[in-house]
């Protein structure tokens, strides 16, 4: 019996494209991708849980994780620290299950050098204004904070030529239906490698 690991997907957006609710609702129906849970420095929003949607640490530590070699990938992002532990990632792996990371591009650039079998996706909104109003009626974020992610919006969007996949965000039940359909693919390819390979020693052994 050959036993096939998952694949590591790379998820980029500007924030506020949809990027988290997207993942929910695609790991909702599909309880074999897991989501990576990732450090940050960022103070936490009303009804965020330490350790669900993120792990809130202080600087201090983030910094003391750094020195211990702890992150596979880490960036600074809109003055904040965020990073993906390396711990238990290889282990969701080895055990079968998709993982998903939900990054920024700089984290992906590290991500594609230490995991070229990484797959990447980039959500974009349908528009800036869309992507306004969004980070506005999520209401967690002061209109400081959304002015100054809206102005690395454009920044963070001209990366998505690096990108496996793009996937516009404007009907979200359609944006979702692309997303289900491009693990859905990468799965069916998996399992036809797994099939290939089981075959192969088969005949070997005889
Ligand atoms: N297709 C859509 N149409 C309208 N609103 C949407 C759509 N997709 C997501 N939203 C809403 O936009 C807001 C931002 O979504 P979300 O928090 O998922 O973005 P994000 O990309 O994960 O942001 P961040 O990177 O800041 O975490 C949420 O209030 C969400 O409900
Ligand atoms: N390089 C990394 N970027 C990350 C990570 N976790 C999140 N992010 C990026 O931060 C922004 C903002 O997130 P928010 O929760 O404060 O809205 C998000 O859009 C991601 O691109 C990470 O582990 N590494």
């Amino acid at each position: 019996m050959t036993h096939s690991t998952g694949t590591l997907y790379i998820i980029s957006a500007p924030s506020g494209a949809g990027k988290s609710s997207l993942v929910k609702a695609l790991t909702d129906a599909d309880e074999q991708i897991r989501i990576s849970v990732s450090h940050t420095t960022r103070a936490m929003r009303p009804g965020e849980v330490n350790g669900v949607h993120y792990h809130f640490v202080e600087r201090t530590e983030f910094v003391r994780m750094i020195e211990h070699g702890d992150f596979l990938e880490r960036a600074e992002v809109f003055g904040n620290l965020y990073g993906t532990s390396q711990s238990h990632l290889q282990q969701t792996l080895d055990e079968g299950h998709d993982l998903i990371l939900e990054i920024d591009w700089q984290g992906a650039e590290q991500v594609r050098q230490l995991m070229p079998k990484a797959r990447s996706i980039f959500i974009l909104p349908p528009s800036l204004e869309a992507l306004h109003q969004r980070l506005t009626n999520r209401g967690q974020d002061s209109d400081e904070i959304i002015e100054g992610r809206m102005r690395e919006a454009v920044s963070e969007m001209s990366h998505y030529v690096d990108y496996d996949y793009l996937i516009i965000n404007d009907d979200f039940a359609h944006a979702l239906d692309d997303l289900k359909a491009i693990f859905r693919a990468n799965q069916l390819q998996q399992k036809r490698q797994q099939q290939r390979f089981g075959k192969l020693l088969a005949e070997l052994l005889g």
